[in-house]
């Protein structure tokens, strides 16, 4: 399975007066499940828009999204189900993403309702439990009644990582998705995303402006300006060999990461 971006732009349309802004530039991009991949960049580089197009949330200006050569807008009815499925969104919390009235297992449940992975309350309430104690938050069954507020930061991105999973995603997009939680915290979420990946072969577009983190989990890196990529390549040559003025002056502002 492969997901890519091929020559995907995205402009945003001007209002009265305005400026329209490229906020994607001729973008390529491919992620296979297992995959680790990294899009950084300075804020407004596009990342998110990026992003959105990669999940079919946004219609691209030009080029395509594709899921195994397929691209979006031509899918039928299956593809267009699969493709739901398979590509998933992980967003932060603080985004809003979880509702503060519905419990645990209403957020969670409603998603396998709607995709039609259990049907009935008890086969419902037991797939939800089986995610949430694939996140960590166990025994699945303490978590299933609490609402979002009842959950430290931690918890509840590993609620949205469930909820994701529910589906039996193989791409995962994740904006940053542990940008607001503490070091600690932050280590435990990522150090879970990975055993995700070797237990189930997810695979990650991972969004992010912390360098450290990429350095810490990803395999291949994307580097964002202007809504351009402007360079890519293995973390090791990213890290080590940055060919791009912009990036070495990315890697210069995480001063422990700075090349020698
Ligand atoms: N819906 C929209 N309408 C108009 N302009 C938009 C819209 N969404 C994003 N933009 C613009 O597109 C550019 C890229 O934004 P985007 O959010 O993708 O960047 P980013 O790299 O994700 O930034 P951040 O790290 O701050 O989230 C910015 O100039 C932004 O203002």
């Amino acid at each position: 399975m492969l997901l890519e971006a091929c020559d995907a732009s995205k402009t945003f349309r001007a209002r009265r007066g305005g400026t329209s802004v490229d906020a994607v530039v001729s973008a390529n991009l491919a992620i296979r499940p297992g995959d680790f991949v990294a899009i950084v960049g300075e804020s407004g580089s596009g990342k998110s828009t990026l992003a959105r197009m990669l999940l079919g949330l946004i219609p691209v200006t030009s080029g395509t999204i594709q899921l195994d050569g397929v691209a979006l807008p031509t899918m039928d009815r299956p593809q267009r189900h699969r493709f739901r499925r398979t590509v998933q969104a992980v967003l932060q919390d603080p985004a809003g993403s979880l509702n503060p009235r519905k419990t645990v297992g209403r957020a969670i449940g409603e998603v396998v309702t709607l995709h039609r992975i259990a049907r009935g309350k008890d086969a419902v309430r037991a797939r939800v439990v089986e995610a949430l104690d694939l996140v960590g938050l166990t025994p699945g069954q303490s978590f299933v009644d609490r609402y979002p507020h009842e959950l430290s930061g931690g918890q509840r991105q590993r609620v949205l990582i469930a909820r994701a999973l529910v589906l039996d995603p193989r791409i995962i997009v994740a904006d940053e998705a542990v940008s607001a939680l503490d070091a600690s915290v932050k280590a435990g979420v990522l150090r879970l995303m990975n055993e995700l990946r070797e237990r189930l072969g997810v695979g990650y577009v991972f969004i992010t402006h912390d360098l450290p983190v990429v350095n810490k989990v990803c395999d291949y890196v994307y580097v964002m300006k202007s809504g351009e990529i402007v360079e890519s390549g293995t973390k090791e040559q990213i890290f080590a060999v940055p060919s791009h003025p912009y990036t070495r002056t990315l890697l210069a502002a995480a001063p422990t990461l700075a090349p020698a």
